[in-house]
C-alpha cells in the first residue's frame, strides 16, 4: 500500500461528474470530539480516507467501540472509551491526531499526547493549542516528544486570545470549551468551513456555541452530552481541486456536492485564471472559457486562497498564458511540488515563500514523487494532460486525503492505474 504507484497516460478527453466527499479536515476533528460525551455518534458522509481510519484507529486503541465506514457512514459509542498515551505509532502519521488531546483532558482529566506527525509542510507548532489548555485551567509538562496535560478539577471556561488564526487550535479550543464549566471567548479564530461544522457537531452534542465562522467564538460548557446524528460537509478542497482539473484538461465537469460559499477567494481566482464555474442542481459547473491566463495569489487562512489548494493552482498556472506569483503565507516550506513539477517541464522560480511560475503551455510526462497531499495532487492533475506517461511514486500521501482518487478520475475518462508493489 504504502509504495503504490500511479501510471497516468496523458493528453485525454476528460468530462463527466464527480462525487466530492465529505471534508477529511472536518471529519478528523469531529472523529475526535466524539470523545468529549462518552455517547453513540452517528455520522454520514464520512470520506473513506486513510486519515480517517487512523484516526478510528486511534479511537479504537482508546477503548471506543469498533466502527466500520460503509458509504460513508459510521456509528459507534465512545462510552467505554478510557484516558491513556497516546502511541507514536499513530501519532507521527497524521497532524490531526492532536486534535484528540483537549476532549481527553476535558474528559478525564489527564492525557499523554507525542508530537503529531503528518505533512511535511513546515514546522507546525501546537503552541497555540497548549496555551488554549492552560487558559482553561489545565497544566502541561513538556517531556522531549511528550506532552503531559492535566485538569483534575476540570477546565474552566475564560477568554482565549489567539496571536493568529489556526485551525486546529481553534478546533481544540472549542473543544475544551465545550467540556470547561462556564463561559468561553475565542478570539481571533478561524474562520474556516470545517470550524462551524465542529460547532455544529459539539452544539449536538451538548454544548452552546455561538460565532463559528466568525473571528470571535462563544461556547457555554455542556451541563450533559447527548447521543449524536451529524453529517459532514462536502470537501470544499477535493471540490477546487476537480474543478482545477476541468480547467487544465479543458473538459466540462459536474462536481456533484461542491458548494460555492466554501470556495471564498479561490472562486474569484479561478474565475480570473479563466474557469467558468456555476451551481449546477447537484453542486458545480465548471469549464474553461478561452485561455488560461495568469493570476497571482498569496495563500491566507478562509476565506482567502486556501494554502491546501496552492500546488493544484500552481500545476495550473503551468499551462497559462504569462507569469504568476504565487506566495505561501501559512507554511514555511509548503513548495515541495516545485522540483517535482519542473521535472514535468514546469517553468518555476522559487525564492523562500514565493515561487515564479512562467506558463509553459504543455507538460510532459516524467517519474515523480508525491511529497505531501496537496503536491500529490499537483502531480496528478499535471500528469492527466501531460504528453505521454507520468509514474507518481509514493501515493500513500494522497490516500490520506483523496477518496478514490485514480477511480474518480478514471470515471470521467483519465487514463489511470494503480499499481501495487
Ligand atoms: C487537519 C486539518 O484541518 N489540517 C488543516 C489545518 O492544519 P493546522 O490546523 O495544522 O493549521 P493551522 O491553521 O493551525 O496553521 C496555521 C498557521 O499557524 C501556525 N500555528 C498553528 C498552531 C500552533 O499551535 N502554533 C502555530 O504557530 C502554523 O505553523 C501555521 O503557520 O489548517 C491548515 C491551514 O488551513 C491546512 O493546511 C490543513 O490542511
Ligand atoms: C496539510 C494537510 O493535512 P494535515 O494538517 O493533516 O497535515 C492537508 O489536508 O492538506
Amino acid at each position: 500500500m504504502d509504495l503504490d504507484k500511479l501510471v497516468i497516460q496523458g493528453g485525454y478527453p476528460f468530462s463527466g461528474s464527480v462525487q466530492v466527499a465529505g471534508a477529511k479536515n472536518a471529519a478528523l476533528p469531529v472523529l475526535a470530539a466524539s470523545v468529549l460525551g462518552g455517547r453513540r455518534v452517528n455520522l454520514s458522509n464520512v470520506p473513506d480516507v486513510a486519515d480517517v481510519h487512523s484516526m478510528l484507529e486511534l479511537l479504537h486503541f482508546h477503548g471506543a467501540e469498533k466502527a466500520v465506514l460503509h458509504n460513508g457512514r459510521l456509528s459507534f459509542s465512545t462510552e467505554a472509551l478510557s484516558g491513556s498515551e497516546t502511541p507514536y505509532d499513530i501519532m507521527r502519521r497524521m497532524r490531526a491526531s492532536f486534535l484528540v488531546l483537549a476532549p481527553l483532558v476535558g474528559r478525564f482529566g489527564r492525557a499523554r499526547i507525542s508530537r503529531p506527525g503528518g505533512c511535511a509542510i513546515g514546522t507546525r507548532p501546537v503552541d497555540f493549542h497548549l496555551q488554549a489548555l492552560e487558559t482553561l485551567g489545565a497544566k502541561v509538562w513538556l517531556d522531549g516528544g511528550i506532552i503531559e496535560v492535566q485538569a483534575p478539577k476540570g477546565l474552566r471556561g475564560n477568554r482565549i486570545t489567539f496571536p493568529s488564526p489556526s485551525v486546529g487550535a481553534t478546533h481544540t479550543a472549542m473543544m475544551a470549551a465545550a467540556a470547561a464549566s462556564g463561559e468561553t471567548e475565542i478570539v481571533n479564530c478561524a474562520r474556516e468551513p470545517e470550524i462551524a461544522d465542529v460547532a455544529a457537531f459539539l452544539t449536538a452534542l451538548g454544548a452552546h456555541i455561538e460565532g463559528a465562522g466568525t473571528h470571535r467564538i462563544r461556547v457555554q460548557g455542556a451541563t450533559s452530552w447527548r447521543d449524536v446524528d451529524h453529517t459532514i460537509l462536502p470537501d470544499r478542497i477535493e471540490a477546487a481541486s476537480y474543478l482545477i482539473a476541468a480547467a487544465m484538461t479543458g473538459g466540462q465537469l459536474e462536481i456533484i456536492g461542491g458548494r460555492l460559499e466554501h470556495l471564498g477567494a479561490a472562486l474569484r481566482i479561478l474565475e480570473a485564471a479563466g474557469i467558468s464555474v456555476f451551481p449546477s442542481d447537484r453542486g458545480l459547473m465548471a469549464e474553461r472559457k478561452g485561455i488560461l491566463k495568469s493570476v497571482d495569489v498569496t495563500t491566507e487562512t478562509f476565506p482567502g486562497f486556501p494554502t491546501d489548494l496552492q500546488a493544484q493552482f500552481m500545476a495550473l498556472m503551468c499551462l497559462a498564458d504569462g507569469v504568476s506569483t504565487i506566495q505561501e503565507r501559512i507554511f514555511d516550506a509548503r513548495f515541495m511540488h516545485v522540483p517535482e513539477l519542473q521535472r514535468m517541464g514546469a517553468d518555476i522560480r522559487q525564492n523562500g515563500s514565493t515561487a515564479i511560475v512562467r506558463g509553459v503551455g504543455q507538460f510532459h510526462g516524467a517519474e515523480v514523487m508525491a511529497t505531501d497531499l496537496r503536491a500529490s495532487m499537483s502531480l496528478v492533475l499535471a500528469g492527466l494532460v501531460a504528453k505521454g506517461e507520468t509514474t507518481i511514486h509514493r501515493v500513500y500521501h494522497l490516500d490520506r486525503g483523496f477518496e478514490d482518487i485514480d477511480g474518480k478520475l478514471r470515471r470521467c475518462g483519465a487514463r489511470i492505474e494503480r499499481i501495487s508493489i
